[in-house]
C-alpha cells in the first residue's frame, strides 16, 4: 500500500485531508520532513496545507515546494476547518493558549472576547499545540476537532471560528513521474523566478490573459537572496496536456530566470474549465501543414 507522510503528530487538519487519499499515513512533524520523505524515498506521497481561505498560502510548504529535488502535486483536497480550544482536565485558568499561526489567525476575534489577556504562541502545527498543553507547556490548544481523541485533553469550546465557512486546501505531492490525466477540470501550478525588470510580472499574466487561461492563484515570495528579488507562485485553470496551457507554459519559460512544474492534477471542486484548446490544435495543425508546405 502506498505512504503518505503527512504534517502532524496526529490529529492535524493535515491528517484529516490525508485520510481522504486512502494509503497508509506516516506523521512527521513539519512540512519541510513531509516533503523530505518523499524526496529520500521514505514514502510515495507526502499531504501538506498549501493555502486557507482566510491567511492565505502556508509560506512553509511554498518555501518547501521549491528547496532541493522538484515534487509535483497529483491531487488537492479541500477541508472546511472549525476549531475546538482542548485544556487539561481541570483547567480553570487560562493564560496561554498555542497553535499553528495560521489556526491562530483564525479565531484571533475569539480569542480577544473569549480569552482577554491570554498570550498566543505559535506552535509548529495544531496538534503540537495539544500534545504541549498535554505536557503542561500551555493551557490551551487551539486544534482540529478530532485532536481530542488523541489527546487527554477536555474540550472547553468547539465550532469557534472568526470567519465563517474558512476553508483549507492541501496537496498530494509526488517526486515527478506520469501526470494524472487530464479531466477537463484541472488545475496547474508553476514557480517562476523573474529578472527584476518593470513590467515583467505583466509580461507573465498577458502569457496567460491572451490564451484566455483563468489564474485562480497568484503569490510572491523572497527568494532569500537579494532584497526585493521574489517568486511567483501561479495556479491557474487547465492542464499541461492542453495545447493552450503547454503553449502558455512555454512563454512563461522564457520569461523567467528559473521555472518549476508544481503540477497538473483534478481541481477538488471537479467545476469543468472553458477549454479553448481546439483553436491551439487548429492553430498548431496550421503551422504543421505550412512547414510541410502543404498550406499556403
Ligand atoms: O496544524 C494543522 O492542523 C495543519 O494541518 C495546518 C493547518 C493549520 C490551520 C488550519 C488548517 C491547517
Amino acid at each position: 500500500m502506498p505512504r503518505i507522510a503527512y504534517f502532524g503528530p496526529q490529529g492535524t487538519f493535515t491528517e484529516q485531508a490525508a485520510l481522504r487519499f486512502g494509503a497508509e499515513l506516516v506523521p512527521v512533524d513539519t512540512i519541510q520532513l513531509a516533503i523530505a520523505s518523499v524526496r529520500k524515498g521514505e514514502t510515495e506521497f507526502a499531504c501538506v496545507p498549501i493555502e486557507n481561505s482566510v491567511e492565505g498560502a502556508v509560506p512553509a510548504t511554498l518555501d518547501a515546494l521549491v528547496r532541493d529535488e522538484p515534487v509535483v502535486a497529483v491531487a488537492e483536497t479541500v477541508l472546511d476547518v472549525r476549531f475546538s480550544v482542548l485544556v487539561r482536565p481541570g483547567t480553570t485558568e487560562i493564560k496561554t493558549i498555542a497553535s499553528h499561526p495560521h489556526a491562530l489567525a483564525q479565531v484571533r476575534e475569539w480569542i480577544a472576547d473569549s480569552l482577554p489577556g491570554v498570550t498566543s504562541i505559535a506552535t509548529s502545527s495544531t496538534a503540537a499545540a495539544a500534545a504541549a498543553v498535554e505536557r503542561g507547556e500551555f493551557d490551551a490548544a487551539v486544534t482540529a476537532p478530532v485532536a481530542v481523541h488523541h489527546y487527554k485533553l477536555d474540550e472547553y469550546a468547539t465550532d469557534v471560528l472568526d470567519v465563517a465557512d474558512a476553508r483549507t486546501r492541501f496537496l498530494l505531492l509526488r517526486r515527478p513521474g506520469s501526470l494524472p490525466e487530464p479531466t477537463g477540470a484541472d488545475r496547474t501550478s508553476v514557480v517562476v523566478t523573474t529578472p527584476n525588470r518593470v513590467g515583467v510580472l505583466s509580461e507573465l499574466l498577458t502569457e496567460l490573459a491572451l490564451r484566455g487561461i483563468n489564474l485562480t492563484g497568484l503569490e510572491s515570495r523572497p527568494t532569500k537572496g537579494k532584497l526585493g528579488e521574489y517568486r511567483f507562485y501561479i495556479d491557474v485553470e487547465g492542464h499541461i496536456a492542453e495545447p493552450r496551457i503547454g503553449d502558455a507554459l512555454a512563454a512563461l519559460h522564457r520569461h523567467s530566470r528559473e521555472i518549476r512544474f508544481l503540477g497538473s492534477f483534478p481541481k477538488a471542486d471537479h467545476e469543468p474549465v472553458e477549454a479553448r484548446n481546439d483553436e491551439f490544435a487548429a492553430a498548431a495543425t496550421w503551422v504543421d501543414a505550412v512547414r510541410k508546405g502543404e498550406r499556403g
